[in-house]
């Protein structure tokens, strides 16, 4: 187990999850959200959604399957107040990984060090996000939704257990917890069966888009009606983030100065980096225990295959994900010199589709550390070859710990500098939340 401290359990969700675990805490609002749902099993999660939205299994007929989507943009509300109001129930789902009671599954889950493979479960945290919306936005008169539901940012995903045991079943819960105009604010809970009782091991946040059928154009979606005070909090609390993520963007360090603060931070390391030897800005010196910032990188490069689509025939981003974590594991590991746990995820924002066949070029980057803390940035863009033209499509934020305590990453640029401040500021936002 993490210490306790770093159990970071939001009030709300650990009410939800608890509630989830025993049928005697719960409190009657949330309990009656997991009444009359079977989970489904995590297999079925994309069957169903390749279903929902008529995709293509075969890769030969996607086009063909994305011109019979064309026809479903008469079946699109032309305003919100046009849908019918949902409630949190309405798209509450629970989904079961049976690695406890079904081991022929486990290999693909499973990492060296025996435990569970995290970037399988962003994967499937993504695929259950959307299939959360797609059920709040189902109309029971549609065969086919005319809806392209996609991921556009991953809020955050916190921590409480270190390791996830390989052996034992995992169920994941969720509902859509906030909606606006066109998007939808999905909280889902992962928990793993000990002796009997599920225990929770992350909460996660997304905020999922919804698109026209050809997946161009933002598309209404059906209101969300808190029933009860809990809902109420819930509902708020999406309504916050919202303005917490406008607030942040507003302040970023590629549109606004740093703080005074900030400022002096990056003066007292540029201080510290002179050599005393010589009366030169020029002449720097690295620093006992340290690790300059253009040292502590390591790159990737992902070819796209038609293989890892999702139903909109873009790369599916649960795919992104995972190839965006185990770049960050790696540089967080080769970094510390040790294995690194992840604590939280955050503020993964997916800025453009990745196109099917795209060349994918993945940097991973240590921007800031404190004790035993690696804070990773991972850049990804695509490529044109035809072009030479580089497009940013995700930025991917993690927090890990590593055993022992690590060198101080120190930037030597002004860029390196507004990294490393970045850096500071995802892992500031995750300390306070623990
Ligand atoms: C078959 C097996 C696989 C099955 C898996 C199925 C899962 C499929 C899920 C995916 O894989 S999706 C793939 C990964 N995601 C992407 O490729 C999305 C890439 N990004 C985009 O396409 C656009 O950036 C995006 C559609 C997300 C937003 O486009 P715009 O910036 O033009 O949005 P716009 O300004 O029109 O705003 C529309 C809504 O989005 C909201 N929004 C946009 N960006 C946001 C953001 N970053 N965070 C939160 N909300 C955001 C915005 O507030 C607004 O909400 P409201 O209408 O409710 O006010």
């Amino acid at each position: 187990m993490l210490p306790t401290r770093l159990c970071i359990m939001r009030k709300l969700p650990s009410l939800l999850a608890r509630t989830l675990t025993s049928g005697t805490s719960a409190s009657p609002g949330l309990l009656d959200m997991s009444e009359g749902h079977s989970p489904i099993h995590v297999k079925n999660v994309r069957s169903k959604l390749r279903d929902i939205v008529g995709a293509s299994t075969n890769w030969r007929d996607h086009v063909q399957a994305m011109q019979e989507r064309k026809a479903l943009h008469t079946l699109l509300a032309k305003r919100q107040e046009d849908l019918p109001p949902r409630r949190m129930k309405d798209s509450y789902l629970e989904v079961i990984l049976p690695l406890g009671s079904q081991p022929e599954i486990r290999e693909k889950y499973l990492n060296v060090h025996n435990s569970v493979r995290f970037g399988r479960i962003l994967e499937d945290l993504d695929s259950l996000g959307v299939l959360i919306c797609y059920t709040h936005t189902k109309q029971e008169t549609q065969q086919r939704s005319p809806l392209s539901i996609v991921t556009a940012l991953v809020d955050k995903i916190n921590l409480c257990q270190k390791i996830i045991h390989p052996d034992c079943d995992i169920k994941f819960t969720g509902s859509v917890s906030w909606v606006g105009k066109t998007s939808m604010e999905v909280r889902m809970h992962m928990l793993q069966l000990h002796d009997g009782d599920y225990s929770p091991v992350l909460d996660a946040t997304f905020v999922m888009v919804a698109r026209d059928p050809e997946n161009k154009r933002p598309a209404f979606v059906n209101p969300l009606v808190p029933e009860s005070p809990e809902e109420e909090e819930i509902f708020k609390q999406g309504e916050l983030n919202k303005l917490k993520r406008i607030e942040f963007s507003t302040a970023s360090l590629l549109k606004m100065a740093p703080t005074a603060e900030e400022r002096n931070i990056v003066h007292d390391i540029f201080l510290n980096t002179l050599d005393p030897r010589t009366v030169s800005f020029r002449s720097r010196k690295l620093p006992p225990n340290s690790v300059w910032i253009e040292d502590a990188k390591l790159k990737g490069l992902e070819i796209c295959h038609p293989e890892e689509r999702n139903i909109f025939n873009r790369i599916f981003g649960g795919f992104l994900m995972r190839k965006a974590y185990e770049l960050g594991w790696a540089t967080a590991c080769s970094y510390g010199g040790s294995r690194p746990f992840i604590v939280s995820v955050d503020d993964i924002m997916f800025q453009k589709p990745v196109e099917v066949g795209s060349l994918l070029l993945l940097s991973g980057q240590v921007c800031y550390t404190e004790k035993k803390y690696i804070q990773i940035r991972v850049h990804s863009e695509v490529y044109n070859a035809n072009t030479r033209e580089h497009h940013t499509t995700n930025v991917f934020h993690f927090t890990f710990i590593s055993e022992n305590e690590v060198p101080q990453v120190v930037p030597k640029t002004y860029g390196e500098s507004m990294l490393y401040l970045d850096g500071k500021r995802h892992f500031a936002a995750v300390m306070k939340e623990i």
